[in-house]
């Protein structure tokens, strides 16, 4: 363990005053979000100048509000229109401070003047509560455009990725792009969210800026230099906030993962038996003080920096103050105005910090919605295609040629000329060393993968000419890793054919098949019964039951082309050997049942086993006449057999 401890103390700083942390985490390697597509632009506006960002702010926006269109039509413009108008309010109550400032302030104070001045008055609280209700009349609709905005970006997403093909899901960058895109997807709603913003900070510094340039043209540019100070130090902190937070969400990230490893009930096993909670707290410590001293380190450069703009800001101040007294003495400027010049600058400053922070937020969270787009409009280019010709009904057999496939990014071909033919009522069994090929085969068989050589033909049409959905539809697959869906014991079975009625008989009848029944039996809730731990009230299934729950679920489905991959893995020998009776029954009943299994015992009744190596078959035939040829089958076959007999003591 101490080869893994941290050679870098935490809060220790680089020469740019940064916090430290090493390139190469001993945790975590090179770090995960070099993994994470979402990371990628954390911070991304803070290498680039004001200006740069602001020219490609409208691309982005482009995207959010083709989307905030369609997910509530009316409900952006209104909330922009109600946020001008309380930006058009504010000049209002300017100006109208200013009347009754000019008014009262211009002679002594009478009842006559204070009179005068009453109406005026009443128009600044007028214009006053005007903006107010505009202003949450704004809040209010964006508050209702930000869920459906969330609601059409996530389900867009979700209703291509769900059609893309097999190959391109599991795709690593293809995985990476997804990421992004679900992170993308949260972000269209606060894209709006902060275009709002900024047509508030817009039409307020506007406002503010006009109404100084009516009282005096020289005021315009005082409030600028006044401003330029706090617009500098906001600016300065957003940046070193993105960057920052680029650290920050990195070390947070790994911070979440330990937490969740100490906490969680999986590797709480582990955790105790091997006792890593301690390597794990040592970690964690060291990890949470990194993240102090960078949170440290910003809060000093904040405070420096306020110090700094606070300071500039002052004397800009000192120097508008003599600027306006000069224009006081020389009359250039009533002295009734000086007091709606000073409300106006500090209208107009805090518009202009609010309108930086927007453009910058605006600029990352558009990327992040960005990718958005481009995910949706890869995964409907990567949608499963397939051909026209429906199926509709079950093939009498399925037959590959020559079939050659390789996984993207895969230098070796997984399957490399594989020839092979299951017909209805047969069982066929795949075996072969690991990695021989043997799921990836059945995955091509049954249309979930298209070769890119030679081709699987389904009678007389190939897989690549059908209409997927219409060859799924005759495939029920009990994988290796098959879903153990985190809801109740009856949706787990039934969601193998989920658009069949309630079919109770069906259901008693699938759950025998895979003696299932005898789990459900036992559970408290029977069929009810939530099969998610991690839900209150949810129960946990150890892999057995699992795996007879799994083999319901493909009984259920009723398909005429059945693919068990490992099916017994995790079975007791009893339960294995009943399993294979009615896998056989299956075969009788007049199915296509395709075998992968490494228990070589149970494929004996096998019409034909072929034995894959490096993704070809290398022998194939019955049981008696791969023994008789002597081969591969026949030496792990004996191995096998020689292990079982070694393991059963003599009697
Ligand atoms: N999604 C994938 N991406 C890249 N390569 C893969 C993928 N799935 C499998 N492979 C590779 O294809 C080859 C065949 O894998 P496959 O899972 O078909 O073998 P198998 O015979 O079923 O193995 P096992 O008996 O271990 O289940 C292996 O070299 C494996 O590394």
């Amino acid at each position: 363990m101490e080869g893994l401890r941290p050679n870098s103390r935490p809060g220790r700083h680089r020469s740019d005053g940064q916090v430290r942390i090493p390139e190469v985490d001993p945790l975590f390697g090179s770090g995960i979000r070099m993994t994470a597509g979402w990371a990628q632009h954390d911070g991304a506006g803070a290498d680039l100048g004001f200006w740069t960002l602001l020219s490609r702010l409208p691309r982005l926006m482009r995207i959010s509000f083709g989307l905030a269109w369609q997910a509530g039509h009316l409900l952006l413009p209104v909330a922009v229109t109600a946020k001008l108008l309380a930006g058009a309010a504010t000049g209002a109550v300017l100006l109208a401070t200013n009347a009754v400032l000019v008014l009262l302030l211009s002679g002594p104070p009478t009842l006559e003047r204070l009179t005068q001045a009453l109406p005026v008055l009443l128009g600044v609280a007028v214009a006053g509560v005007a903006r107010s209700v505009l202003s949450s009349m704004g809040d209010a609709v964006n508050g209702k455009l930000a869920p459906r905005i969330d609601r059409a970006a996530t389900v867009r997403l979700l209703e291509r990725a769900v059609r893309v093909e097999l190959v391109i899901i599991k795709n690593a960058e293809f995985r990476n792009l997804m990421s992004a895109a679900a992170r993308g997807a949260l972000s269209a709603r606060m894209v709006t969210t902060y275009a709002i913003a900024l047509v508030e900070a817009l039409t307020g510094l506007v406002a503010a800026a006009g109404v100084l340039t009516v009282l005096h043209p020289l005021l315009m540019p005082l409030m600028v230099v006044v401003t330029v100070p706090s617009a500098w130090g906001a600016v300065r902190m957003a940046r070193a906030r993105f960057v920052s937070m680029k650290r920050w969400t990195e070390l947070q990230r790994q911070l979440e993962t330990l937490s969740e490893l100490l906490i969680g009930s999986s590797p709480a096993e582990e955790v105790r038996a091997h006792r890593a909670g301690g390597f794990l707290l040592h970690h964690y410590q060291r990890l949470a003080r990194l993240s102090e001293a960078e949170q440290a380190r910003l809060a000093g450069l904040e405070a420096r920096t306020n110090l700094m703009s606070d300071g500039v800001a002052g004397l800009a101040r000192l120097a508008m103050y003599g600027v306006l007294g000069a224009l006081l003495t020389s009359g250039a400027v009533p002295l009734a105005v000086a007091g709606t010049v000073i409300i106006a600058i500090r209208t107009g400053t805090g518009h202009l910090t609010a309108l930086v922070s927007a453009v910058n937020d605006l600029y990352e969270q558009g990327l992040f919605v960005q990718d958005w787009k481009q995910a949706c409009d890869r995964a409907e280019q990567e949608a499963i295609r397939g051909g026209t010709i429906k199926l509709d009904q079950p093939p009498d057999q399925i037959f590959a040629r020559n079939l050659w496939f390789t996984y993207p990014n895969n230098e070796q071909p997984s399957l490399a000329g594989i020839d092979m033919t299951v017909r209805r009522g047969e069982i066929v069994a795949l075996v072969g060393e690991n990695g021989s090929g043997k799921t990836t085969l059945a995955k091509l068989l049954t249309g979930l993968y298209m070769p890119q050589r030679g081709a699987v033909w389904w009678d007389g049409r190939t897989t690549a000419e059908l209409d997927r959905a219409t060859l799924f539809d005759h495939v029920a697959l009990v994988a290796q890793d098959f879903v153990h869906w985190p809801f109740t014991a009856r949706v787990n079975v039934t969601i193998g054919r989920s658009t069949r009625r309630p079919d109770a008989a069906a259901l008693r009848e699938s759950a025998a098949f895979g003696r299932a029944d005898e789990v459900v039996d036992r559970l408290d809730a029977g069929w009810e019964t939530l099969l998610a731990p991690e839900f209150l009230g949810g129960t946990m299934l150890s892999g057995g039951q699992w795996q007879r729950i799994g083999l319901a679920r493909a009984h259920y489905r009723n398909a005429s082309v059945v693919i068990f991959d490992e099916p017994t893995a995790a079975l007791d020998p009893r339960a294995e050997l009943e399993v294979f009776d009615r896998v056989g029954d299956l075969a009788k009943g007049g199915r296509a049942v395709i075998l992968v299994t490494h228990r070589l015992a149970s494929v004996r009744r096998a019409d034909r086993i072929y034995v894959l190596d490096r993704g070809r078959v290398i022998e194939h035939g019955t049981h008696d006449a791969l023994m008789a040829l002597n081969g591969r089958y026949a030496e792990l076959y004996s191995l096998q057999a020689k292990q079982h007999q070694d393991s059963v003591p003599s009697s």
